[in-house]
């Protein structure tokens, strides 16, 4: 499966209350990759929320990726991504097997991604490009980093961080394959907004 399109992310306080209505809307538009990310420790609702976003991904054939739990992604047999403290890569591909989809946050580092790629990693994520609302705090990256990691990585790119539709086509001109949003898509208003924004960042990978 290519890896190229838009890669929506949950966030639990956004969406509180509209979480599957704003998911499933985000599908309609066009999902490639759909990330839970749930920071809270209530593993019971992490449990429940992920089962249904799985569900709702077979129906739309979206892949589903877990942020930061391994042993929830081998539970639902789909995906995870995993920053630079949330265990490591080999073990990991190890437990979830080859076809598993596994991320790599690299912030701005060529040699982070470099040593993702080793362990087995299906792409890289570099960021952030933008202020972001979602994690303010997050280490920045620029535009050049990204035309090194396409001369130098051989496998997708993902950039994040403040990712909206008005910032988000030179990301694509410099080759990223991936555009991850939080607050870009499901910041929106309506489930229809989410929809149009959706298939907008779909439409900046076709010219
Ligand atoms: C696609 C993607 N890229 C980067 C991150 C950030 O991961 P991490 O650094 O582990 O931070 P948290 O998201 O866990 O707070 C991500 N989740 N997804
Ligand atoms: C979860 C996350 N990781 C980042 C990183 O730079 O590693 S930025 C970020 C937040 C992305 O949300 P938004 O699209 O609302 O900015
Ligand atoms: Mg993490």
């Amino acid at each position: 499966m290519k890896l190229r399109g838009l890669y929506a992310i949950t966030d639990s306080e956004l969406l509180a209350g509209k979480f599957l209505s704003y998911v499933e809307a985000a599908l309609e538009g066009g999902v490639t990759l759909l990330q839970y990310r749930d920071k809270s420790n209530d593993e019971a609702r992490r449990l429940r929320e992920a089962e249904a976003l799985r569900d709702l991904c077979e129906r739309y054939k979206t892949q589903l990726i877990i942020n930061d739990d391994a042993e929830l992604a081998a539970r639902l047999n789909v995906g995870v991504h995993l920053g630079q403290t949330d265990g490591p890569l080999s073990p990991t591909r190890a437990l979830l097997g080859s076809k598993a989809i596994i991320g790599s946050t690299c912030h701005a580092q060529i040699a982070l991604a470099e040593q993702a790629a080793k362990e087995g990693a299906s792409y890289v994520a570099f960021g952030r490009f933008f202020n972001s609302n979602t994690k303010p705090g997050a280490p920045s990256c620029s535009l050049d980093l990204l035309d090194d990691a396409k001369r130098t990585l051989h496998l997708p790119i993902c950039a994040i961080g403040g990712i909206s539709l008005d910032n988000a086509a030179p990301l694509v001109a410099h080759g990223v394959d991936l555009l991850a949003v939080v607050h870009g898509l499901f910041g929106a208003e309506s489930t229809a907004e989410v929809t149009r924004r959706a298939r907008a960042f779909n439409e900046l990978f076709k010219s």
